[in-house]
């Protein structure tokens, strides 16, 4: 039996270092298929809450899996990724590499440190995979030289080592893992990619995909995501064209996008956020900067989609100068603080760019609603009254900006705000969510004329 079988069959568990939302699904996806999962995270706290079962999920059936492998025993939480890795045979590294978002720079900190505690617990025969999204080369020049140094094993030989890219996108990330989309690997040589290969195709539905070297695997991850924020640049930039020209830009995307697979227009908005999309740019930029090659396009986009919040600024002024609105007494109601729909992760959220342009303008009184952020430190230093009660949120609220694409704001009537809010407040709705179904000049919708 090799290592892939012991865990497979139940008899060794599996460990995942980092417990985040990629961690959290993966241990809920391995639980689900029998798997013992050690999961480890420095967050002490979340730990807590984790295993007192006040953690707030997003994910109903995640949230299952890990309640129920607590109550078994299956699944056991620990604050240390070298203990997680002594009792198991595989370890599956979700541990973020990170920017520094004021200077663009990559910061390897964390994940290094993740990977010296996995070290330190490594046996021989063990496995190894890195799905946190990596810079190109990150598994064979960073985390293969830290485990061997720090293990004194060697890769391909005494352990394996594999890269894996997760593809989740929360909210569904189970289903995305059990049976949407195949899952990529390349191991550091062959027997590292068959160990892996022989996990994955266990647990997705859509089998497994190699790439020849764990540097292509890396490479796809962020060509994924690079794809999107450019194209979410160009929908943002067909959007203004369109209101500049008179054209109803969701009646033309509609149109165009019925030639799929060809065209495939996304949707703007007030930005792109979350740890994700707008970081890989600036993964794939540093590398390639140093390769002395300037990768204009995902540059331009990124310059495009870090714009919008300034872009939203100006529709809101637009407003407020003609219907002379006073900035240090205006009430204003932002419904949205999650960085996209249905989700509570608030990193590099849009709605953190447009409270601070408006707090730069003078205006003083902000409001803003979530119905799945109870708190965010960025808006608490900013002045801003967060709450999940809508209703206190609207209450005689002069402006009113729609910033993220939550279920419960879809089809909002215009005459239903007005009403809440109880005056003709100026409306920015930046994702078209509202339903004009009253005749009213002071709404902008994005894209809309
Ligand atoms: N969130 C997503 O939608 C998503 C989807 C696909 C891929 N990814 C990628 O997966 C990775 C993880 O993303 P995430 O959203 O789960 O991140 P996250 O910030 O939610 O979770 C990371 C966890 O790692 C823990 N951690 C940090 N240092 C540690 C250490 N030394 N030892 C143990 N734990 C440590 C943190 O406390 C945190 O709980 C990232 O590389 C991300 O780009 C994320
Ligand atoms: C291709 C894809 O699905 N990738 C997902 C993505 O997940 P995500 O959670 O970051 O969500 P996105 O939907 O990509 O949104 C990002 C931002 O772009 C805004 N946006 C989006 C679509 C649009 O048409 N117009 C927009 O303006 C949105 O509001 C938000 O601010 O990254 C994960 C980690 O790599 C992936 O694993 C995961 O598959």
């Amino acid at each position: 039996m090799d290592v892939v079988d012991l865990v497979l069959s139940g008899q060794q568990p599996l460990a995942v270092c980092g417990a985040g939302y990629v961690g959290l699904s993966l241990a809920a996806v391995y639980l689900r298929h029998g798997i013992k999962v050690i999961l480890a995270d420095i967050n002490e706290e979340k730990l807590r809450l984790i295993e007192s079962k006040k953690y707030r999920y997003i994910e109903h059936t995640v949230e299952e899996a890990i309640n129920t492998g607590l109550d078994s025993g299956r699944l056991q939480l620990t604050t240390s990724c070298e203990e997680a890795t002594r009792k198991s045979r595989i370890t599956v590294v979700t541990v973020p590499i990170h920017l520094d978002w004021d200077t663009k720079t990559i910061n390897y900190t964390p994940f290094v440190n993740a990977l010296k505690d996995i070290a330190r617990g490594l046996k021989k025969g063990d496995l190894v995979i890195i799905e946190s999204s990596v810079p190109p080369g990150t598994t064979e020049e960073i985390a293969k030289p830290v485990l061997e140094e720090t293990s004194g094993l060697r890769a391909e030989e005494d352990f394996l080592l594999a890269y894996s890219p997760e593809r989740i996108y929360v909210g569904r990330a189970v289903k995305d893992i059990e049976e949407n989309y195949p899952k990529i690997v390349a191991g550091i040589g062959p027997r590292s990619t068959e160990a892996a290969a022989k996990l994955y195709k266990k647990i997705a539905k859509k089998g497994v995909l190699r790439l020849p070297k764990p540097r292509d695997a890396e490479f796809e991850k962020l060509a994924e995501g690079v794809y999107r924020d450019v194209n979410i640049a160009l929908a943002n930039e067909l959007a203004i064209a369109a209101m500049k020209l008179g054209v109803d830009f969701y009646a033309a995307r509609e149109a165009a996008n019925t030639a799929k697979p060809y065209i495939n227009i996304h949707l703007p908005g007030p930005g792109v956020g979350g740890a994700c999309i707008p970081i890989y740019p600036y993964f794939l930029a540093n590398k390639l900067l140093e390769k002395h090659y300037i990768p204009q396009l995902m540059l331009t986009a990124r310059q495009i989609n870090e714009q919008m919040p300034l872009v939203i600024i100006k529709l809101i002024e637009q407003l407020a100068t003609t219907h002379k609105i006073e900035k240090k007494i205006a009430k204003i109601a932002i419904l949205g603080v999650a960085f996209r729909g249905d989700i509570d992760d608030t990193r590099l959220s849009p709605t953190h760019d447009i409270v601070a342009l408006l707090r730069a303008r003078g205006y003083n009184n902000i409001w803003a609603h979530d119905p799945f952020v109870n708190y965010d430190p960025i808006l608490n230093g900013l002045g801003v009254r967060l709450t999940n009660n809508i209703y206190d949120v609207l209450d005689n609220a002069d402006i009113v900006i729609i910033a993220t694409r939550h279920s419960i704001y879809k089809d909002i009537k215009l005459s239903e705000l007005l009403k809440q809010t109880g005056k003709h407040s100026i409306v920015i709705d930046t994702v078209n969510y509202i339903k004009i179904d009253v005749k009213y000049d002071k709404i902008i919708v994005l894209g809309l004329r």
